[in-house]
């Protein structure tokens, strides 16, 4: 897992690591351009012409050493100059020295607008909103039709904060070893475009003495976090779970939660449902047995959950007087692992005196609107949110899923995780009914709280994507789910 460092922060990373190898400064940075120019030939045809817009930082240094590297691999480059080059950083400065003579060199004015225009004006370093020559360059470039590349970040955008004023709005940001806080946030994604990190060699080591608690996650290591079960095992080893919701014209969520628990493993599962939805049940999966309905036409009654290994809720549960009840008594009874989604999340913040129920087994699931209903603030922005997910499993002792693009997962200790795993194919009805039979499904088999939501999570996304290359804007809920073995093999899971 990769920590994520504020701007400030990576200044001093900078520096420790520079002084801990025993390089300079500039050998980073040429790391830095390397990286960046490796990813660009393989997006961005020779014959295309790059006009590379550099202010006189450490960031601008980057993109004049992107010009030199770019100008030996035969395409055409400019470069267009930004702030006063004197002044510039002294690692800006040697690379202007170094600049070969036939790459054109302008004020950023004169520069010609080339097809791709890369943006290495500011990265980590902004410290106020654009102003003067630079916002007229940034609203100038995001007029122009051009493949727009943003180096570390896009100009004009914090790196640990909201945005303000005009930011330079790229196709692609490719950040350095790890992804600025910003470029998570989804009102940034219009500023980020696709978001491409490309690791510096910068030794997890160094980032020990910094505290941040959160961390970037890319599937490092994750077949370690999977459970092994021996040949001899049999279906109750693999976790007996209920999964309860499901009402009428609303049969279909929680039958993908039952067929994605299913193909991740489950070894036997209930589902309760109303009597409407029985045979719906019944018929389109065989392999799921269905509990005795309690409502007709949404679920009510009660759950017997003797025996059971864990019990995901909410998927098409409906908010009427049995759902409420139902809700109720899971968190009042039942201290097993527990997934709360959807309408049973909608239940319990319209019931804040129920949230002492909580605890360190539960995992909540909500999307953005959902988590405002959960908390009733409505949050400013990403930032906001990130804080308030995480004070809330501080206060209550459970995990909480923000779902979304970076889906974020916060964990009691105040550890907080971004997902690096999904695709914008997965915006389609039904996909998060998906995660919470995959949660539901590794918690029942035994998983650790952490590790059942690091994998399911992770799972789900990149299942998302496997279905999204297959299925692109068409994608399924269904497609997803039916990815999930194929995700289990890519990673060697057996
Ligand atoms: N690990 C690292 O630290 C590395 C950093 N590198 C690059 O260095 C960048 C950071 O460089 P710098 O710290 O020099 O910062 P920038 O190049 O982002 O900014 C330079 C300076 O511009 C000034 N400035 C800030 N906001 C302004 C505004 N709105 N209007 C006018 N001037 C403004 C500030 O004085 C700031 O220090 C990174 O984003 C990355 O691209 C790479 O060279 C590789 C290694
Ligand atoms: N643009 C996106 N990029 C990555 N993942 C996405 C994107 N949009 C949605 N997802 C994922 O798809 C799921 C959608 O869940 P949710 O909003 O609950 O949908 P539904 O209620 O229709 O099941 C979440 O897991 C979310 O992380
Ligand atoms: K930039």
């Amino acid at each position: 897992m990769q920590k994520i460092l504020s701007g400030n922060e990576v200044k001093s990373l900078d520096q420790q690591y520079v002084a801990g190898e025993g390089i300079c400064s500039y050998q980073l940075m040429e790391r830095a351009a390397r990286v960046f120019c490796a990813w660009f030939v393989q997006e961005v045809p020779m014959e295309k012409s790059v006009s590379i817009y550099c202010g006189t930082g450490n960031n601008g240094g980057d993109g004049l050493a992107i010009a030199r590297m770019l100008d030996g691999k035969g395409y055409s480059v400019h470069v267009g100059l930004i702030g006063d080059p004197d002044s510039g950083s002294p690692d800006f400065r040697q690379n202007l020295q170094v600049l070969p003579e036939r790459v054109s060199l302008d004020s950023w004015e004169k520069c010609p607008s080339g097809q791709v225009i890369v943006d290495a004006v500011f990265g980590v370093g902004i410290n106020r909103p654009l102003g003067g020559d630079y916002q007229s360059l940034v609203q100038e470039l995001n007029a122009r039709a051009a493949l727009k590349i943003s180096v570390d970040m896009p100009s004009g955008l914090p790196s640990d904060g909201p945005a303000e004023g005009d930011v330079f709005r790229a196709d692609y940001t490719v950040s350095f070893q790890f992804p600025k806080l910003s470029l998570l946030a989804p009102e940034h994604a219009v500023f980020t475009g696709k978001l491409v990190v490309k690791s510096i060699g910068i030794d997890r080591r160094y980032f020990e003495s910094f505290d941040s608690r959160r961390f970037f996650y890319s599937g490092e290591a994750l077949e370690t976090l999977h459970k092994t079960f021996p040949n001899s095992s049999h279906k109750g080893d693999f976790g007996r779970i209920i999964l309860a919701g499901g009402s009428y014209g609303k049969m279909g969520s929680i039958g993908l939660s039952t067929r994605a628990a299913l193909r991740t493993g489950s070894g036997l599962v209930f589902c309760k449902v109303p009597a409407c939805g029985v045979d719906i049940l019944q018929t389109s999966i065989p392999e799921a047995m269905v509990l005795p309905p309690g409502g007709e036409t949404e679920v009510g009654g009660s759950l017997e959950t003797e025996g059971i290994d864990a019990v995901g809720m909410g998927p098409g549960l409906g908010k009427g007087k049995g759902a409420v009840e139902l809700v109720h008594e899971l968190l009042r009874r039942y201290s097993g692992p527990t997934v709360l989604d959807a309408d049973a999340i909608n239940i319990l913040g319209d019931h804040p005196e129920w949230l002492s129920f909580l605890h360190a087994k539960v995992v909540l699931t909500p999307h953005l609107k959902e988590f405002e209903r959960l908390t009733g603030i409505e949050g400013k922005n990403h930032f906001h949110r990130m804080d308030l997910a995480r004070d809330f499993v501080v206060k209550y002792g459970c995990v909480l899923v923000l779902k979304g693009a970076y889906t974020l997962i916060s964990f009691p200790d105040g550890q907080q995780v971004f997902n690096n795993s999904g695709s914008v194919h997965m915006a389609t009805g039904g996909s998060g009914d998906v995660l919470t039979g995959i949660l539901t499904s590794f918690l029942g088999q035994g998983y650790s709280m952490k590790n059942a939501v690091l994998c399911g999570v992770f799972h789900h996304g990149h299942a998302g994507e496997l279905a999204g290359s297959q299925f692109g804007r068409g994608t399924l809920a269904s497609d997803i789910l039916e990815k999930i073995p194929e995700s289990f093999r890519h990673f060697g899971i057996v």
